[in-house]
């Protein structure tokens, strides 16, 4: 198996509460891990507990085929990671900025801040101040610093919190270049599904401490695939001429009077002039597609438990 993150039976308690409750999760080389869960539901906690800044209470952790201990550090200089908010000086630019980090940190490569201020699109601003950044500009300097030393993993929790829409763009297509490109592994977490269902490989759907999924985003595209819902008054009929006269096989019937076709072949307006051709009355034909957040909101209230 090519995972860089595992995590085995992992709970932590907080007098008495437990906050994290007996997780598994597999986070694989190279893919984007979408960690999802509304706010305390301990996303947080399991990110600080993978950077050994919180002990777990149970369970392991196994970081790049090695165990962490309390004692462990040397698999940190391989992860880079922004946990809740980015703190940076703010009188001072962010090319000083990274440069000071490099220096506090050890890292001497000539060259690597402006590498890194290039990839994440703050060339040309590395002179001004960060009192006078936007919080895009800070969510991708604080970017910048976490993968300043060459990371192969990535942690980032919450980056998207407080963005317009062109800055959740921007810090999409950034990790998908992060990814893509440098091959890093990022693990990133948000309480709102549509700012990471577009590039999560897979996602963690987490409530109460509780992995309620693990799961290919492949597989839940897959799941909640577009189709075509027809009102009709003969379900019999539509039937019939679905799969006689045009040969659709996949549908679904979910009413007395409403089916749905998941085959694209045919256009909506050629198996409306079929069904009406054949005596069908159609009352309605539309393109849907299940709710991804529907999705996510029902397994959230339903607590289906993925041990
Ligand atoms: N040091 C601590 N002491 C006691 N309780 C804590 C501590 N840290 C976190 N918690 C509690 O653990 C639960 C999970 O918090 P956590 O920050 O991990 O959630 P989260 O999913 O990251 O949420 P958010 O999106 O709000 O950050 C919360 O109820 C929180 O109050």
């Amino acid at each position: 198996m090519n995972s860089v993150i595992q995590i085995n039976q992992l709970s932590k308690t907080y007098r008495g509460t437990e906050t994290v409750s007996n997780v598994n999760m597999n986070i694989n080389k190279g893919e984007i891990y979408g960690f999802l869960g509304p706010n305390g539901a301990g996303k947080t906690t399991i990110m600080k507990m993978i950077l050994n800044l919180v002990k777990p209470s149970l369970g392991e952790i196994i970081v790049f085929d090695q165990r962490i201990l309390e004692t462990s550090y040397e698999y940190l200089k391989k992860i880079g990671s922004i946990i809740e908010y980015p703190e940076f000086y703010e009188r001072l630019t962010a090319k000083e900025n990274l440069d000071l980090h490099c220096e506090y940190i050890g890292y001497h490569h000539p060259g690597a801040v402006n590498e890194v201020l290039e990839i994440v699109g703050l060339k040309g601003v590395e002179k001004k101040k960060i009192h006078e950044f936007s919080l895009g500009m800070k969510q991708r300097l604080g970017i910048a610093r976490a993968i300043v030393t060459k990371p192969e993993i990535l942690i980032l929790d919450e980056p998207i919190n407080g963005l317009d829409p062109i800055g959740i763009k921007d810090i999409r297509e950034l990790l998908l270049i992060l990814k893509e490109k440098y091959g890093i592994t990022i693990l990133i977490s948000s309480h709102i599904v549509s700012e990471i269902e577009s590039i999560a490989d897979t996602i963690g759907i987490i409530n109460h401490g509780r992995l309620l999924k693990e799961v290919k985003m492949e597989e839940i595209r897959k799941e909640n695939e577009e189709y075509l819902e027809i009102q009709v008054d003969n379900l019999e009929k539509t039937t019939h001429v679905l799969k006689n006269k045009l040969g659709i096989k996949k549908y679904e019937i979910v009413g007395r009077h409403i089916i749905r076709i998941f085959e694209h072949e045919n256009s909506s307006s050629q198996i409306n002039k079929e069904l009406i051709l054949n005596g069908v009355v159609v009352n309605g034909i539309e393109k849907q597609q299940h709710n991804l957040e529907e999705y996510f909101l029902k397994l959230i209230n339903g607590g289906n438990q993925h041990a």
